[in-house]
């Protein structure tokens, strides 16, 4: 059997509010990533799904702490890996791309230099070489005229060319693990599909595994094979994609899917109605319903 390339497990991560007293953010979050495989983490505003991925990415920032729980990836737990070994596997072996590429990019350096960074840096090339690589991988991404836009400082492209711009850097070195956190949400629907698509294809065609973190259920249903459902830190659910929408069994999963607008259904006025999904679950803070659902086995059982 094949092993997961990401294997999170029961993960707890909270707040410093002494020295070892923490108020918890994550309780026991467990699932995992096939190689090749896009998982997606959804979930409201405050439910975790950043901070389960910068945990993966050694990126928590004090007060923020993992107080149990292993994250092992290809079978090491990279919460026990010194801080130089994290920062030669991220943007090598783990690479992330967010949903404001302005904040990532840095705005006084042109985006051919930057994604040439990334050959010099992790694999050693020569900056001549590494810029004509750096052409390239902008051109795998389909950003019109490559050369040009290589001399490009990101404040003169569009926001769509600066996602695909981040795209190129985060697979510039063929990582196993791209975590993609909204990288669509600020862009316009149409340039939002387009990128979509091309992190499917480019992932799709390389093996590389993607951990997609969205609100949006529609956006992880067009680009993920599996789908976890957070809710106030916990993983409440978790399925196939097709199976989730088809059967979702956690009162928040219903929740979110009776959200989604969908064409052709109207009230009397003609306006579609939106279902609020606060008035599905009552009361947030006694968590009643954050119990795991895992997937049904073909009966109907556990698989
Ligand atoms: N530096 C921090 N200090 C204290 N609490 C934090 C910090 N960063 C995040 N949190 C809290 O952790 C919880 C989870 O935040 P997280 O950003 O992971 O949510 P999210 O599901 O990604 O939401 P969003 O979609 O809005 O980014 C929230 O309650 C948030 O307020």
């Amino acid at each position: 059997m094949t092993a997961p390339l990401l294997d999170i497990r029961n993960l707890r991560l909270g707040v410093a509010l002494g020295r070892s007293v923490h108020h918890p953010l994550l309780k026991d979050v467990t699932f995992q990533i096939m190689p090749g495989e896009a998982y997606g983490l959804v979930g409201e505003s405050g439910s975790g799904k950043s901070i389960t991925s910068l945990a993966v990415m050694g990126l928590l920032k004090k007060p923020l702490a993992v107080t149990s729980g292993e994250i092992l990836f290809k079978g090491q737990n990279l919460l026990s890996r010194p801080k130089r070994e994290m920062r030669r596997l991220r943007g090598n072996r783990i690479a992330m791309i967010f949903q404001e590429p302005m904040t990532a990019l840095n705005p006084l350096s042109t985006v051919g230099r930057q994604i040439a960074e990334m050959f010099v840096l992790h694999q050693g090339r020569s900056w001549g070489e590494a810029e004509r690589l750096a052409v390239e991988a902008l051109g795998n991404v389909r950003v019109p005229n490559p050369d040009r836009r290589a001399k490009n400082y990101p404040h003169q492209m569009s926001g769509g060319l600066r996602q695909r711009v981040m795209i190129a850097m985060a697979l510039a070195c063929n990582p196993d693990l791209l975590i993609a956190d909204e990288p669509t949400t600020a862009l316009d629907v149409t340039v939002q599909a387009e990128v979509l698509r091309l992190i499917k294809e480019l992932c799709a065609a390389r093996g590389t595994a993607v951990l997609f973190i969205s609100h949006d259920l529609g956006v992880i249903a067009s680009i993920c094979q599996r789908v976890g459902v957070m809710y106030a830190g916990c993983l409440v659910e978790e399925n196939e994609t097709r199976a989730l929408f088809e059967n979702p069994r956690h009162a928040y999963t219903r929740g979110l899917l009776g959200a989604l607008p969908r064409l052709g259904s109207r009230s009397a006025h003609g306006r579609q109605r939106l279902v609020d999904i606060d008035s599905i679950i009552a009361d947030r803070s006694t968590l009643t319903e954050t119990r795991f659902i895992a997937p049904r086995g073909p009966e109907g059982g556990q698989p």
